[in-house]
């Protein structure tokens, strides 16, 4: 049986494929909602509140609904520039969680245009010839030789955030 209903911050199928793989006794419902931070974060603090804006807006929407945000940016680390990655989920009772993904050193080369405001999602396409990379196997795929594709990486954020609202309902129970 179909258990909660769960609203994701995304129309992305990257995105949208990863929460189904995860909630896989729910019903998911891809929401168009404003991440409220650049198209392209800079760094782990905004691209968390963009994850953390998608999963409020989400769970604000309707009543008894998990909300879900994910949110892909970029940070510097030991002057190169990391892809990072952060999902929340807003539960039924208003409780935020979070948690972090993987993250990996982009090539040199795109550090400038990231830092002049260029979408890593454009610079991907421009850098393998193929449209939206984005929404398929994305950056980690293309860099990881299709180890980790961009849905997979989102899993192993979502199991996270999925095992930490799992204790805290039972912990309420
Ligand atoms: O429709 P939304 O949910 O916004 O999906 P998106 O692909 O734009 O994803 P994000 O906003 O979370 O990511 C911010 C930017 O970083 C890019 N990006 C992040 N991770 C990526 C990846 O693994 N591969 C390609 N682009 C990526 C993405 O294309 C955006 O330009
Ligand atoms: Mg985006």
């Amino acid at each position: 049986m179909k258990q909660k209903s769960i609203y994701v911050g995304s129309e992305n199928p990257a995105k949208i494929i990863a929460v189904e793989s995860v909630f896989t006794e729910s019903t998911v419902y891809p929401q168009d909602v404003p991440s409220l931070v650049s198209a392209q974060p800079l760094s782990d603090e905004e691209t968390l509140e963009g994850a953390i804006n998608r999963a409020k807006a989400c769970a604000a929407r309707e009543d008894g609904v998990l909300g879900i945000g994910l949110e892909g940016g970029v940070m510097e680390f030991h002057n190169q520039v990391f892809i990072c990655n952060w999902g929340a989920l807003v539960d039924e009772t208003g409780e935020l969680y979070i948690a972090a993904g993987a993250r990996f050193p982009l090539p040199e080369v795109f550090k400038q245009p990231l830092r002049e405001g260029q979408e890593l999602g454009d610079l991907m396409d421009q850098y393998t010839n193929k449209q939206n990379a984005r929404k398929k196997e994305g950056a980690v795929g293309i860099f990881t030789d299709g180890q980790v594709t961009r849905d997979q990486m989102f899993s192993h954020v979502l199991h996270i955030l999925k095992g930490q609202y799992q204790l805290s309902k039972k912990a309420r129970s």
